[in-house]
């Protein structure tokens, strides 16, 4: 019989979040059990398992919810992807979405900013509200939502303008500044946030598709912060990435994570130990736990949670 030890999860970054981003991306979890799930205690399957949980066991964070998502379900067509999830994103938190492939952590990641519009069989229903908005009020113009609620894809997607363009474009089309200084700044600000200027500062006019892989990622990070959201969703951003540069986008999460709440899908069990306070846990379209990340990679309240993070499936 295992046991499960995970080393130490994210805590808050107070001080040099750099730092501790640094400490933690050599931490590694080792995934061992104290309990034994091999039977699945019910003798019931993973799937009848999920089946069964029809609402979220997660506790809400009404006092300070940034994003407080209610009984929300997505269908593309006729196929549900999303079963009743209620969760709740407190504010400069940063929660991990995990599960194994295809129980809709992307799919319900996109509710948040409502980038399932964009999909013509795709159907939400439920509440979202940021800061006690309805984001799916029909009168919600999504552009400055978007805004609000920026997104940084699996795949870095830098526009095919320069370095300079790439950051500058939406404080243009927001109409955030009037004065080229201004632009500069927030250009400058936003690469320095993002952990670029300096390997950027002497070409900005060159292409951004010029860059590697993880500069073109810390550019889309650049991007989506020059128009100030308040939240940032990140959708595997570093599957495409190597190690090193993963590292440093998980050193940029802690610094971010001081000024934006932030939630990140991802496959690495080590990347969400890492980088979240909260971990998510959705199997089959449900949410099946949210809890502290270091509670959900010690002591996870709920067998199926505790199968996936010691590698029983996924
Ligand atoms: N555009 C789409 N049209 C139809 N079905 C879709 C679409 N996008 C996702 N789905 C389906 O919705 C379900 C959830 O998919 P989703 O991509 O959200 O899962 P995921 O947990 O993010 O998966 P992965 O970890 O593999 O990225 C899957 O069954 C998938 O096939």
């Amino acid at each position: 019989m295992q046991e499960t030890v995970i080393e130490p999860t994210r805590i808050k970054p107070q001080a040099n979040a750099a730092q501790e981003a640094s400490a933690r991306s050599q931490q590694t979890i080792k995934p061992t059990t104290s309990k034994d799930t091999s039977a699945m205690k019910s003798n019931r399957s993973p799937s009848e398992i999920a089946e069964s949980v029809t609402k979220t066991v997660g506790k809400p964070l009404a006092d300070n919810a940034k994003l407080s998502m209610r009984d929300v379900c997505v269908h593309y067509d006729q196929k549900q992807a999303v079963y009743d999830v209620n969760l709740d994103i407190a504010e400069n938190q940063v929660v991990a979405l995990i599960g194994p492939s295809g129980c809709g952590k992307s799919t319900f990641l996109r509710c948040m900013n409502r980038m399932n519009d964009t999909i013509d069989i795709c159907r939400v229903s439920g509440s979202i509200q940021l800061d006690g908005m309805d984001i799916y009020d029909s009168k919600l113009d999504v552009v400055p939502l978007r805004a609000r609620v920026g997104m940084v894809f699996q795949k870095p997607n830098p526009f095919p303008k320069s370095i300079y363009d790439n950051v500058a474009y939406g404080p243009r089309i927001h109409g955030l500044v009037n004065r080229r200084t201004d632009l500069d700044e927030i250009v400058e600000s936003s690469l320095r946030r993002a952990g670029l200027w300096e390997e950027v500062k002497d070409r900005l006019a060159s292409p951004g598709t010029g860059l590697s892989g993880g500069q073109q990622q810390r550019l889309c990070i650049a991007r989506t912060i020059a128009v100030s959201p308040e939240v940032i969703l990140m959708d595997e951003p570093c599957s495409a990435l190597d190690p090193i540069a993963t590292a440093k986008i998980e050193e940029l999460i802690a610094e971010l994570s001081q000024n934006f709440t932030i939630a990140i899908v991802t496959h690495s069990m080590q990347q969400a130990a890492r980088v979240s306070n909260r971990t998510a846990y959705f199997h089959l379209g449900r949410l099946i736990e949210v809890n502290e990340t270091e509670k959900v990679f010690t002591n996870p309240d709920h067998e199926l949670t505790e199968s996936y993070i010691t590698g029983r499936f996924g």
